[in-house]
């Protein structure tokens, strides 16, 4: 319970790893403000936060959107009495051909998973400093963060954008006591990856399920990743323990890539 009285803001929290670590970090003993456009399954989420005996709101923002993401934080402090720990966790993929992506496809990607992670990190550090807070940042980076992965090009263009944010924001925030980190996970079985593996297939003539197959084959400790593999690290790094840590992009894959 060493998040006893603190507050996190978690994007992407209505499904998949961002509601694992929105139920970690309530069980820890924050309170949450869960950010997500699927409200309905975002309902759902505060509902069970709420069973764990803590506070949580649900709010819609596309976090694309500068002023959106500040709203959001605007509203976290209103309604939660301040926020300690940003986690920018949404994020979308795509698997294309590096030869067939549209300039259109580049903006969308990059606006969610680089433009997002760039706003979160400016609320975030707004809120921090108004409240004199040594606050946490927290990125969602990848695997794909670290080796570029054929047919999830400018899906791994972000995700290396996300590491190259995460070192500078940690320099550049730094003076003000706030860390800056991000997970990498490797292989997580939610909607991103029955995503991922069906345009594989398409893409490829793969069978269904093969290449989530051949992903989780290659991974060290024989079986994929959970949400909650990837929460207990967060609760980690939004926690005291972590406090000497920052600017890293840290893998978290079960032994999938090694540096
Ligand atoms: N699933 C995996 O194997 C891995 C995932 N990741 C990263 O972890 C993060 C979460 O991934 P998953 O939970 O697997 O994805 P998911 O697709 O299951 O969930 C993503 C959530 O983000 C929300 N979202 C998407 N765009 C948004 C926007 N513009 N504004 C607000 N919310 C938005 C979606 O509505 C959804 O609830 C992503 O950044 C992803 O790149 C990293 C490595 C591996
Ligand atoms: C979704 C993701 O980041 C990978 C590489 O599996």
């Amino acid at each position: 319970m060493s998040l006893v009285g603190k507050v996190a803001v978690v994007t992407g929290a209505a499904q998949g790893i961002g509601r694992g670590i929105a139920l970690r970090l309530a069980r820890d003993g924050a309170d949450v403000a869960l950010v997500d456009m699927n409200m309905d399954r975002l309902a759902q989420v505060r509902a069970d936060i709420m069973a764990l005996g803590r506070r949580a709101v649900a709010i819609s923002a596309d976090i694309s959107m500068r002023d959106e993401v500040f709203a959001t934080i605007a509203r976290t402090m209103e309604e939660l009495g301040g926020v300690d720990i940003m986690v920018n966790n949404a994020g979308v993929a795509q698997v294309k051909p590096l030869l067939h992506v549209t300039p259109d496809d580049m903006g969308r990607i990059f606006r969610i998973n680089v433009d997002g992670t760039l706003w979160g990190i400016q609320a975030a550090a707004e809120a921090f400093r108004k409240q004199a807070c040594k606050g946490k940042i927290i990125n969602a980076c990848s695997i794909a963060g670290h080796d570029g992965y054929a047919l999830l090009g400018v899906y791994s263009a972000t995700k290396f954008a996300v590491r190259g944010l995460t070192q500078a924001a940690a320099k550049e925030l730094a003076t003000f006591g706030i860390t800056v980190n991000a997970y990498c996970p490797g292989v997580v079985g939610t909607d991103m990856w029955v995503e991922i593996d069906r345009r594989m297939a398409e893409e490829t003539g793969a069978e269904i399920g093969a290449t989530y197959r051949k992903y989780v084959d290659g991974i060290t400790l024989g079986r994929a990743e959970t949400p909650d593999d990837v929460a207990g690290f967060v609760a980690w790094l939004a926690g005291p323990d972590s406090d000497y840590m920052t600017g890293q992009s840290v893998l978290i894959d079960g032994g999938l890539v090694f540096r």
